[in-house]
């Protein structure tokens, strides 16, 4: 039976103190459930936050640095004490680890998303625990994951995790922030997760070393589950702590996604990771065929064709009501479509394809994982 896959992701909460230090004892809880993971026969991916939180204290630093180059220093000198430590006491356990540092050009890049998971296996295969963070040194805001939640959910998507876990310092999601709201009720377990719960949380965080809150996480799981891999979020770390998840009596809350086929990973990086280069505008005919039918696209539905591309770019596509449809790789390049659209019906417009079936993926509502 093929082994388990589980994302582990782990916060700067469950890692560091507010005094921007490793907490020995928590770090030695951590590796010890990744070591007991792994002796389960699971396949373990750690995503790690932590870097920025271990480092500012011995920069001198009183509080948590605000400026970028300041979380960027910070973040440098604090990744290789977390790797440190992660190394020594794995290596002690008898679990070989590596350090992946991640940008968000190695999702968006095509030809280094095809690297990365090539890496990937290759580290599955020899049994290396990969532990994963962003590259905080080099990556700048606009170019970011967001945090350490969105990149653990995308890196669960790629390598089609059977589960993401993300530990944090609160026992799962409730309807309110449990800090404040003495009324908030925990939430159990949901399949898929209403757009009207993650707009209604807040963004606070407990801790003065976390980032973005509750809200990152279910944005993050939502994205998760739009790719079919289950999430579960919540507290409470100690050794057999993943064995516990997985037999379903985790301190924490369960979600489920809403289709039980995974995303392709060559879908995953139409949808979510390529870089855009137009769009069209199709008729009803034509959205239908798409969306419904599962068919590929003849340029006889394009009533309008946006923006540069060429054969093999990725293009967004709208309904004539102006409502996304989803992502394509266009077959035909924009030169070509317009002087089709141009010259009417056509024998090529009827015959030629704008977008294959297999470059295609629905993004609407849900963002269903249909026609994968
Ligand atoms: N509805 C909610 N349910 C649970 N926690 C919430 C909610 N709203 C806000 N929070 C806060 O989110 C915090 C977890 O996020 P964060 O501090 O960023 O964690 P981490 O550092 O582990 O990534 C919790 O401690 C809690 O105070
Ligand atoms: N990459 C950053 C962590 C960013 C982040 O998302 O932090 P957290 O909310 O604690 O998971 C670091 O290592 O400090």
């Amino acid at each position: 039976m093929a082994k388990k896959r589980i994302v582990i992701k782990i916060g700067s909460s469950s890692l560091t103190t507010n005094q921007g230090k490793l907490s020995e004892k928590q770090m030695e809880h951590v590796t010890q459930m990744i070591a007991a993971s792994y002796r389960d026969n699971y396949e373990v991916i750690v995503i790690s936050s932590g870097a920025v939180s271990a480092g500012f204290g011995e920069m001198g630093y009183p509080v948590r640095p605000q400026t970028l180059k300041g979380k960027q220093a910070a973040a440098s000198v604090g990744q290789t004490v977390l790797m440190r430590h992660y190394q020594d006491r794995l290596n002690a356990n008898g679990v070989v680890s590596a350090q992946l540092l991640l940008t968000r050009a190695d999702f968006t890049d095509e030809e280094r998303y095809h690297h990365m998971f090539n890496t990937f296996d290759e580290l599955f295969k020899r049994g290396v625990v990969p532990i994963i963070n962003e590259n905080d040194a080099t990556a700048v805001d606009e170019l970011t994951f967001g945090d350490n939640d969105m990149l653990a959910s995308l890196v669960s998507g790629f390598i089609h995790a059977d589960q993401l876990i993300i530990w944090t310092d609160v026992d799962g999601i409730y309807n309110g922030n449990p800090l404040t709201d003495a009324h908030a009720e925990k939430i159990y377990s949901l399949t898929g997760l209403p757009a009207e719960l993650i707009d209604g949380i807040d963004n606070s965080s407990s801790s003065s070393v976390g980032t973005g809150g509750m809200k990152s996480k279910l944005s993050a799981a939502d994205r998760a589950l739009s790719m079919g891999v289950p999430v579960f979020i919540g507290n409470g770390i100690h050794q057999h702590a993943v064995h516990d998840v997985i037999a379903g009596q985790g301190n924490g809350t369960y979600l489920y996604p809403t289709t039980d086929r995974p995303m392709k990973t060559k879908k995953q990086w139409i949808a979510f990771h390529s870089d855009i280069k137009g769009s069209l505008t199709v008729d009803n005919g034509a959205a239908e065929a798409l969306v419904e039918n599962y068919h590929s696209l003849l340029p006889v539905g394009i009533i309008s064709v946006q923006g540069e591309f060429i054969e093999g770019d990725v293009i967004t596509v709208y309904d004539s009501d102006g409502n996304l449809l989803g992502n394509g790789k266009a077959g035909i390049s924009k030169n070509e479509l317009a002087t089709m659209i141009a010259s009417g019906s056509s024998p090529a417009s009827k015959t030629r394809t704008a977008i294959h079936r297999d470059d295609w993926i629905t993004i609407k509502e849900e963002k269903k994982g249909e026609s994968l």
